[in-house]
């Protein structure tokens, strides 16, 4: 469904953030991307909405080349990407609703969206996000009487009603407690299975990224190091990733048991 063909990205500073990076993500598919502050991550996420314009390669979503897309046809392609930020992006001094009806912005006319006049059906589908993330009595909030976990959830319903087929996800549970950093991910993860939506979700903590997703991408000075599932992430992978250490207690034992035991968002 994504495709990335020798991805490459020079910084006009002479930093390659990225350097052929060639993956395939299939529908409904949960990727997390890891790797060492400056390997790249945000970047690679960046090229593929193209809020950074790749040096080289390409970027395919359903068939369509996005890098080769003129600027009426990336915003409309855009659609089709919802982004879930580490800093949440919120307007603070509008509500919580409002928020989340931002998300059809990329829809609704220019005018429309000014009086903030959005059509019934985005409303009522807003309701029914916020229901689903948990928020809906903070419907009529203003943004910022939120804690960080509740902005998140809003964060995650605005870019939902986009009705997007892909999620990049930017260090959502950075700024976040580990359990509500849990609860973050889980909530991803399961909204990404309801709706067969594939997510590419960059992440410092490997041990979370262990925890709930089916595939974790790792990258190196912007190039690929590893590609596989949670239970292949060894200390030698990490070591080849991040350097040396004693990356025991980073490393989880991933268990289906352990997954299952963890309590429902509520
Ligand atoms: N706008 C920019 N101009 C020049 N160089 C940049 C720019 N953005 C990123 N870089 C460089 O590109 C490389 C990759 O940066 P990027 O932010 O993608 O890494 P990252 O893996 O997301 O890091 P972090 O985990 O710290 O967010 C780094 O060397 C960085 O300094």
């Amino acid at each position: 469904m994504l495709e990335l063909k020798n991805l490459s990205k020079t910084y006009r500073t002479g930093d390659k953030a990225l350097q052929n990076v060639t993956l395939t993500v299939p529908k409904g598919q949960v990727m997390a991307l890891i790797g060492p502050s400056g390997a790249g991550k945000s970047t690679l996420i960046r090229c593929i909405n193209r809020l950074v314009e790749p040096t080289s390669g390409s970027v395919i979503l359903d068939g369509t080349d996005v890098t080769a897309l003129g600027s009426g046809a990336l915003r409309k392609m855009r659609r089709k990407m919802g982004m879930i930020f580490q800093q949440y992006a919120l307007v603070e001094r509008l509500t919580v609703m409002e928020n989340v009806l931002s998300g059809r912005l990329g829809y609704v006319g220019f005018w429309r969206s000014y009086f903030r006049k959005y059509p019934q059906a985005d409303v009522d589908e807003a309701f029914r996000l916020l229901d689903r993330v948990g928020l809906l009595a903070m419907a009529d909030k203003r943004a910022d009487e939120l804690s960080g976990g509740q902005r998140q959830r809003v964060g995650i319903a605005r870019a939902l009603i986009q009705n997007p087929r892909l999620l990049l996800v930017d260090e959502p549970t950075a700024s976040l407690d580990p359990k509500t950093s849990r609860q973050i991910m889980r909530l991803i993860c399961e909204l990404c299975a309801e709706r067969d939506l594939a997510a590419v979700i960059n992440i410092h903590d490997v041990a979370l990224a262990q925890m709930f997703v089916e595939r974790i991408v790792g990258l190196k000075a912007g190039e690929l190091a590893f590609d596989g599932k949670p239970v292949e992430m060894t200390e030698d992978v990490l070591t080849n990733i991040y350097g040396e250490e004693d990356w025991h207690a980073t490393i989880r034992e991933v268990d289906d048991e352990d997954a299952e035991a963890e309590e429902p968002v509520a």
